[in-house]
């Protein structure tokens, strides 16, 4: 029997998400038409054994989460439920805090996936290398090139059995270009180091403070406290994927996971592309359509488009490299290419919205997306076009490089700014 841990963080996390963030809790918004979680979840129970899938995280359980485990439960028939830290404990202190549940019937292994990960979780070939040679720690890791490594989890194996022999969160320096891609499968004995780190984080509290309510008290960094504690002793080891994986930190890495998993979806979920009918709108490459949209036959769409639900593309619209969330409207005739188009906005006709993709770069196959800030020098970095929710633009103007806050109503073209 099997479980998985899905790590959702909370609403300080996910910063580099505003103002999609605001409106719904991350790991619900939409990539490639369903919950950014849902592939996770639906990777979860096609495992063979999967008893029951726990999301743990620091958000209050809103409509909006209450509402996806319904549907998620019904949809994949397993009990799916939320556990909710009430102080963010960390990578590590909520599998700890919550670990009677985790090890409740008895699980032979749990995997554990950050939520903010793209990837065609290979959890059927982790779990065959785990019953090969059953170890407590087994991470999912790629490559990556020497600068973009820095930004991860860096893992020295040993090349012949994979055991790692060296992990730095995160180093300054060059450590190794196989970083950690945030998907573990995880023995019951796991939990041991982390009742270790546990106690010895309380008696350091209690050092510093006697009466015993150090906040740090429950946290736990499962990459630092214990896989850099741990590595080199026979216990982590490491299973290298060259599938599709990214991280999911900003608008654009959205879009970009977007495009990976359309394009996961002609081998996953071909039922989910949108194929090209007579007297229906003309469909380039992998594009999603929620059943409810309504688009006009002489929309051109794709690569790379999702479009929510109950949106409206009007005559003559070009659609590429974007999303389209719930209830938006696109006028006739507008263009809109590497944008992201909040809930319930609208695009005036003629209108252009364009942004500027930052996509790994295609010559290098170890390039990841880059997640830097969205400034430099003072200056809004060319970046995808994002409208917020309720955003209304009006008949043809131009809007570029452009990110609009919520409710905004635009009466001119703007380029490069953030309208708030
Ligand atoms: N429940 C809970 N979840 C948390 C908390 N803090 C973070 N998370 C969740 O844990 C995951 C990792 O979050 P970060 O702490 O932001 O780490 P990171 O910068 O994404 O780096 C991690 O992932 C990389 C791969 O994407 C790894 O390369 C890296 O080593 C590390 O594990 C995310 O899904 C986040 O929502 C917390 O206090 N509580």
């Amino acid at each position: 029997m099997l479980k998985a841990v899905i790590l959702i963080g909370g609403p300080q996390k996910g910063t580099r998400f505003r103002p999609l963030s605001f409106e719904v809790p991350k790991p619900l918004f939409p990539v490639a038409g369903v919950p950014m979680i849902q592939h996770h979840i639906e990777a979860c129970a096609q495992v063979p054994g999967m008893q029951e899938i726990l999301l743990i995280g620091f958000y209050q359980p809103d409509e909006a989460l209450t509402r996806f485990l319904e549907a998620a439960q019904q949809e994949f028939n397993l009990p799916i439920r939320y556990l909710q830290e009430f102080v963010p404990l960390g990578t590590g202190g909520g599998l700890y805090h919550f670990r009677d549940q985790i090890l409740a019937g008895g699980p032979e292994a749990f995997f554990v996936l950050n939520a903010d990960v793209c990837s065609d979780f290979p959890l059927t070939a982790m779990l065959d290398s785990y019953r090969h040679q059953p170890h407590p720690f087994l991470l999912l890791g790629t490559t990556a090139n020497r600068t973009q490594s820095l930004n991860y989890g860096c893992i020295v194996e040993n090349p012949q059995t994979h055991e790692v022999l060296h992990y730095v969160e995160k180093p300054s320096t060059f450590v190794s270009d196989i970083i950690n891609c945030g998907i573990y499968l995880f023995s019951p004995e796991a939990l041991k180091p982390l009742r270790d780190v546990f106690q010895r984080n309380q008696q350091d509290g209690q050092l510093e403070d006697s009466s015993g309510l150090w906040p740090g008290a429950g946290t736990i960094r499962l990459e630092q406290d214990v896989f850099s504690a741990l590595a080199g002793q026979g216990q982590i080891y490491v299973h290298l994927t060259d599938g599709i994986w990214s991280q999911i930190k900003s608008a654009g890495s959205a879009l970009y996971a977007s495009r990976l998993y359309l394009g996961q979806y002609q081998l996953t979920h071909p039922e989910r592309l949108a194929k090209h009918t007579p007297g229906g709108p003309r469909i380039r490459g992998n594009v999603y359509i929620h059943p409810t949209a309504k688009v006009a036959p002489s929309a051109v769409l794709g690569p790379n488009v999702s479009i929510g639900e109950g949106v409206t593309v009007g005559e003559g619209v070009r659609l590429r490299e974007s999303i389209v969330l719930h209830g938006a409207t696109l006028q006739e005739h507008t263009c809109v290419l590497h944008t992201i188009v909040g809930w319930g906005s609208t695009v005036g006709r003629w209108a252009r919205v364009e942004g500027t993709p930052n996509d790994p770069n295609p010559n290098d196959p170890r390039a990841h997306m880059d997640s830097e800030s969205l400034f430099k020098d003072g200056k809004l970095l060319p970046a995808i076009t994002i409208l917020g929710c309720r955003v209304r633009i009006p008949a043809e103007v131009l809007i570029l490089n452009s990110i609009v806050l919520p409710h905004k109503e635009l009466s001119r073209s703007f380029t490069n700014q953030i309208i708030l």
